[in-house]
């Protein structure tokens, strides 16, 4: 299979926040965000795979501004990393400002998607070659991030984490 690049499944979805979609404090509901990351983040693993793509584990979450009602939301997806079947996906979201027009980051998110045929088996995708430093950076992290994941989940022992290992020695 020939490899891909994170922009080759580069995904941007651009919307408002609406009254129904704010807490008592008139900012986006956190879970609304995450139904908008998810969203992105499972067409660009679409993109990536060409194939049927299911929500895995969302790996990472950092809610680190609030973002008010009537913002413009921008939430950009792309794949970091493919492994066999599974492939992480990095999410930013960025909130316009209403004068200047200029963007600044709000949040970002890594979910794992996988990648199944039509009787929900896992199927194998295409490598991913970063091509950016910073898609490097975000390559190079990603089996950590697969370990420490599989780990909590149970679905690794933690003296199998090798990368996890790594860190403390
Ligand atoms: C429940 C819901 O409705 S949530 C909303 C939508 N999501 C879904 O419906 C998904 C439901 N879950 C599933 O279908 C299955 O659990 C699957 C397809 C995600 C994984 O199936 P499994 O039987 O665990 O398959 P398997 O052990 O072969 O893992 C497949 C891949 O997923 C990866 N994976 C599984 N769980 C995790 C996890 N928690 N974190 C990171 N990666 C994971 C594995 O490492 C493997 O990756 P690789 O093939 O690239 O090495």
């Amino acid at each position: 299979m020939d490899a891909k690049t994170p922009a080759e499944s580069r995904t941007t979805l651009t919307d408002l926040v609406l009254p129904s979609e704010t807490n008592p404090l008139n900012n986006l509901f956190g879970g609304e965000l995450l139904a908008r990351m998810d969203r992105a983040a499972s067409i660009a693993a679409r993109r990536h795979s060409r194939r049927i793509v299911v929500t895995a584990s969302v790996n990472h979450v950092a809610f680190n501004k609030a973002v008010p009602l009537g913002s413009v939301v921008t939430v950009e997806a792309a794949v970091s990393r493919a492994f066999k079947s599974s492939m992480e996906i990095f999410i930013d979201v960025w909130v316009e400002d209403r004068e200047s027009g200029q963007r600044s980051k709000a949040n970002e998110a890594i979910y794992t998607f996988v990648a199944v045929d039509e009787t929900g088996a896992p199927i194998k995708v295409p490598p991913l070659q970063p091509e950016t430093d910073l898609e490097k950076e975000r390559f190079a992290a990603a089996l950590r991030r697969k370990q420490l994941s599989l780990v909590l989940a149970g679905k690794l022992k933690p003296n199998e984490a090798t990368e996890l290992k790594a860190l403390f020695e």
